[in-house]
């Protein structure tokens, strides 16, 4: 626990990320002194090709730090075998679509692979996961449909499940909403705004969708070239240090309406 009461999932120190080859390093961010506490929503924003995949790659250790340090609890990361993390940290990529021909509830039970011996035989515990997971998304109906009859949405909602059925302290989120429409846009931020809540996660995602993420999200993580700056939504917006989102001054944030517009 924190002197707050907020119970620490991860933080960094002073942590660079990028890419390195023996010719060259590229630093997409450094100096980045981040926390991530459980029950609460993060949303990473920031523009293309800000490094906001690079983040979360490098957090939940699928590609290498360039300098600093990232720790779980109180643990450095570089501790933890590949299966150890995979009980702390849960990972929903956009691009990795999954073999088509599984069932929603043979995808969801994938989540349990940490736990299940080399057999891979799911025992009780894992079934009752599962089961949890697939109520708290309601997805118990579509359980027998094949994935590649499934609506992005539904989809989509599939691999949240598969998260939540990992039961991770952590889930980490790249772009979940990026194929949705609106409704299921939104609908997707209050289930992991749920999930965050009442099963007292902490959740990471990244996402464009700024106004829904100003609305919804416990925190910000707004990434510029020069720094990454974290608060609430509300703070951002009333230090005007939102409308760093923007290059230009077309846009900015209208703090009565509290919309985006086009100047
Ligand atoms: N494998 C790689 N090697 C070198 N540079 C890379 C690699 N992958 C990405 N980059 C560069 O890193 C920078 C950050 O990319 P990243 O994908 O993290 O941005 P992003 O904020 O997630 O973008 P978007 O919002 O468009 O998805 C970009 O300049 C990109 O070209």
């Amino acid at each position: 626990m924190s002197e707050s009461g907020a119970h620490k999932v991860l933080t960094t120190k002073d942590l660079s990320i990028g890419y390195g080859s023996k010719k060259e390093i590229k630093v997409i961010a450094k100096h980045m002194d981040l926390t991530l506490n459980k029950g609460e929503l993060v949303c990473l924003v920031g523009k293309n090709g800000i490094g906001k995949s690079t983040l979360l790659r490098t957090l939940s250790k699928m590609q290498p730090r360039l300098d600093g340090n990232i720790f779980l609890e109180d643990k450095s990361i570089d501790l933890f075998s590949r299966n150890e993390l995979a009980k702390i940290i849960s990972l929903v990529l956009t691009e990795r679509i999954p073999s088509s021909n599984l069932t929603v509830y043979e995808l969801i039970a994938l989540g349990r692979q940490p736990y299940t011996n080399w057999i891979g035989k799911l025992l009780e515990e894992d079934l009752k996961q599962i089961k949890e997971a697939m109520s708290q998304s309601h997805l118990t109906e579509l359980m027998h449909e094949r994935c590649d009859k499934l609506s992005d949405g539904q989809l989509q909602r599939a691999m949240i499940c598969r998260a939540l059925a990992q039961n991770t302290d952590l889930i980490i989120l790249d772009e979940p909403t990026a194929h949705l429409d609106v409704q299921h846009k939104m609908e997707t931020f209050k289930l992991l705004k749920k999930i965050a809540h009442e099963l007292n996660r902490a959740i990471l995602i990244s996402t464009h969708e700024i106004q829904l993420a100003t609305q919804i999200a416990d925190e910000l993580w707004l990434m510029t070239e020069e720094k990454i700056i974290t608060g609430s939504p509300s703070a951002l917006i009333e230090s005007d240090q939102i409308n760093l989102l923007f290059d230009s001054d077309s846009m900015s944030f209208d703090k009565e309406s509290k919309q985006f517009i086009m100047k």
